[in-house]
């Protein structure tokens, strides 16, 4: 038997003049107008979803993380670790998505990249707002975005709340953990500093799991959180190594080194330390 034998149904819905559509409602239209491409080279296209997509699923993971740190202010902590769940599968999404770009040669970079400008993901604001809200603040990325008032705005207020990592200790705090007072009063217009004192009040979680298990479920939840970040980190760091060498960035940087220098971060340094601890 050739073709489609599949019957539509009588009750299909046919007519949407007047109705919301799949199309309507996503805004299609104004989603699959925005492919751009600024050079004639097929590979472009690629390009530009990736990046798109990756803009996507950020949005939802600023959207998820960003309602975590309320719920965890409002110590609902169950409800915060479900949203913390959803945005460890999308970083896992995001990860593995590098492998559709790595089929992007340096050949064929090479046609589209000299069209590219100063353009660099450097400039991403959502990828910015994600650093922050997990606590790598840095006001010095501020000026970048000085062009786009909404980003920069969006930014500013992430950059002076307390991260998902403050708002975890102090919630740990109100619990009765004995968190040192100078962490929860810390600047958090900065970048969490490694504190010994907070090491330990971790470490005994840790060493008397059972007696602690909800709050040892979340510090294991946050350490998927930053190895999943690292993963992507390390990906893109390897899919630029493939495809510029080691050419300096568009975005002004010397690139690769620069992109190295980020494997370094850490959001909760007091987790990893731990596991130093752990035994010893
Ligand atoms: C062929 C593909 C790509 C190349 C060659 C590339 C290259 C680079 C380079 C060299 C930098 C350093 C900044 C600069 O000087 O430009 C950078 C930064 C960045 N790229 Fe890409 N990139 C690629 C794809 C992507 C994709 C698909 C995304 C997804 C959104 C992305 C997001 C970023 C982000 C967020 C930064 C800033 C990282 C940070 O500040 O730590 N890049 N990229
Ligand atoms: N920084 C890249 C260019 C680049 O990848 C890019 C350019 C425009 C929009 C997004 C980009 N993606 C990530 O940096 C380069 O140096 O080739």
């Amino acid at each position: 038997m050739t073709g489609n034998t599949r019957d539509i149904e009588a009750g299909v819905h046919r007519d949407f003049r007047e109705e919301m559509s799949y199309g309507s409602y996503l805004a299609l239209d104004t989603l699959l107008d925005a492919q751009r491409p600024v050079s004639q080279h097929h590979d472009e296209m690629l390009f530009i979803v990736q990046h798109q997509t990756s803009e996507l699923w950020l949005k939802l993971v600023l959207h998820e993380t960003r309602s975590a740190m309320a719920l965890l202010a409002e110590d609902e902590m169950r409800m915060a670790l479900k949203r913390i769940a959803r945005v460890k599968h999308i970083q896992r999404t995001l990860t593995d998505q590098w492998s559709v770009l790595a089929t992007l040669t340096p050949t064929e970079y090479q046609e589209f990249r000299p069209f590219l400008g100063h353009a660099s993901g450097f400039q991403s604001w959502q990828y910015r707002a994600v650093e922050f809200a997990l606590g790598n603040k840095h006001a010095g990325m501020l000026p970048v975005h000085a062009s786009d008032p909404e980003a920069h705005a969006v930014l500013s207020e992430l950059l002076e709340a307390p991260s998902l990592y403050d708002e975890f200790l102090r919630y740990l705090s109100r619990r009765g953990y004995p968190i040192p007072q100078r962490v929860l009063e810390r600047d958090v217009t900065t970048a969490h500093e490694l504190d010994p004192e907070l090491t330990a009040v971790l470490t005994d979680i840790y060493r008397d799991a059972e007696q602690h298990w909800d709050v040892y479920e979340a510090c294991e939840e946050l350490v998927d959180l930053e190895d999943n970040f690292q993963l992507w980190r390390f990906r893109h760091l390897k899919t630029v190594q493939r495809t510029i060498g080691m050419k300096t960035g568009t975005g002004g940087s010397s690139g690769v080194g620069f992109l190295q220098r980020a494997l370094d971060l850490t959001f909760f340094p007091e987790l990893f330390a731990v596991r130093t601890e752990i035994g010893a």
